[in-house]
This record gives C-alpha cells, sequence and structure tokens, in this order.
C-alpha cells in the first residue's frame, strides 16, 4: 500500500534529517517542502541554543547547511526589527515562524524605466508554526516584525544556499547588492573579525 502522508517531523533534528533526505533529489517540491516545515511544532527548548538575537537589527544564525544542498537558519529578531524589501538570489526561500509573529509585505519588481515608487502586492501577518514560501518569480519582500514587546524568532530555509541578495529602496527603486553573513554559525557566535564585515539586511 502507497503512503502519500506527509511525515510529521517529531523534533528539531528529526526535521533536520528529513530536509537531509528530501534534498537529495534534484527537484524541489515546494509544497512537500512547506508541509514538513509547518508540521513540526516549534519547541524553543530545541532550537534557543541557536536564537541569539542582537540589540540593533536582525540576526542570522546558521543551523544546518543540508550537504551543500541548502542553509537552515534561524533569524532572530527583536521588537520592531525588519529587513528591507529584498531578493532571494533565484532560490526558493522557506519561512517558518518558530515564535511571535512577522509581517511580510510583498512588492513587485521594480520596473527598468520607472524611477518612483515601489509597488505593494500584499500583506499579510504569519502567525506561530506557519510557513510561507517566496521566489523572485513570486516577487519581492519586506519581512518585519511590528511588535514592541514581543521578539520574534523564524526558521528560514534557502536553496541553494546563497551569500548575497538585492535590497529595493522603496522610494525609487534603486537596488544594491548586499553580502549576507551569520551572527552565528551552529550555535557558536561568529567571532569578532568577521562580525566587522556582518551583513544583514
Ligand atoms: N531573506 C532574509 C530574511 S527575510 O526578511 O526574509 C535573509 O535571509 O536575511
Ligand atoms: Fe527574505
Amino acid at each position: 500500500m502507497e503512503h502519500t502522508e506527509v511525515m510529521k517531523p517529531q523534533t528539531l533534528d528529526d526535521l533536520i534529517k528529513i530536509l537531509h533526505k528530501i534534498f537529495e533529489s534534484d527537484s524541489v517540491n515546494v509544497e512537500e517542502v512547506q508541509n514538513i516545515m509547518e508540521s513540526y511544532e516549534s519547541n524553543p527548548q530545541e532550537w534557543s541554543k541557536f536564537a541569539k538575537f542582537d540589540q540593533y537589527r536582525y540576526t542570522r544564525n546558521l543551523v544546518d547547511e543540508g550537504n551543500g544542498k541548502f542553509n537552515l537558519m534561524i533569524l532572530c529578531w527583536g521588537e520592531g526589527h525588519g529587513s528591507s524589501i529584498h531578493d532571494h538570489t533565484d532560490s526558493h526561500c522557506f519561512m517558518k515562524l518558530l515564535q511571535g509573529q512577522l509581517k511580510e509585505t510583498l512588492f513587485e519588481w521594480p520596473d527598468r524605466n520607472s524611477h518612483g515608487h515601489m509597488v505593494q502586492k500584499s500583506q499579510r501577518v504569519l502567525q506561530e508554526n506557519q510557513c510561507a514560501y517566496i521566489n523572485d518569480s513570486i516577487g519581492l519582500h519586506r519581512v518585519e516584525n511590528v511588535s514592541h514587546t514581543e521578539v520574534a524568532a523564524s526558521l528560514h530555509l534557502y536553496s541553494p544556499p546563497f551569500q548575497q541578495c538585492q535590497t529595493f529602496d522603496q522610494r525609487t527603486g534603486h537596488k544594491n547588492t548586499v553580502k549576507m553573513t551569520f551572527w552565528s554559525k551552529y550555535g557558536e557566535r561568529t567571532p569578532f573579525v568577521s562580525i566587522i564585515i556582518y551583513g544583514c539586511l
């Protein structure tokens, strides 16, 4: 008998094992990955060692390098922290809420000739355990923890992995290439010399 049910990961380690298995294949089934990430029930005891916050902006904390097929990381958003409008360098981007809420605003790619305000497509608030998906053909986004009292944490999977992306000025559509680095890797703070060039959006 065939089984088509989604395997429910019991722990974060279990989720990582399942993701490794899925990404052995060369093609990504977006719905399958989204369902599996969504079905993991966030347990802070399993991920708090990776969740390192900064006072000034959101941090990117590497959890797993997915055999070179994907990067899995936890992003920590202090009160009021947000990203700039950005793309995802032709990769798949899965974003699962581990704690709190995040507002995601989608934008259209700026028109080659237009130098005006960027066009907003939609907006939604992601709730705990929800898993969103975006890629460059869907558009650009900005993510914000709009709460002034609660922090937020999200689990991001990018495939293939990338180290830079483009950010956009909302008023002009002008873009910049930005290098992205990690605030911590495998639960250890990135050494100081790397923090000097620490980048997030
Ligand atoms: N894509 C962003 C986070 S988010 O705002 O989706 C990053 O990897 O830093
Ligand atoms: Fe993003």
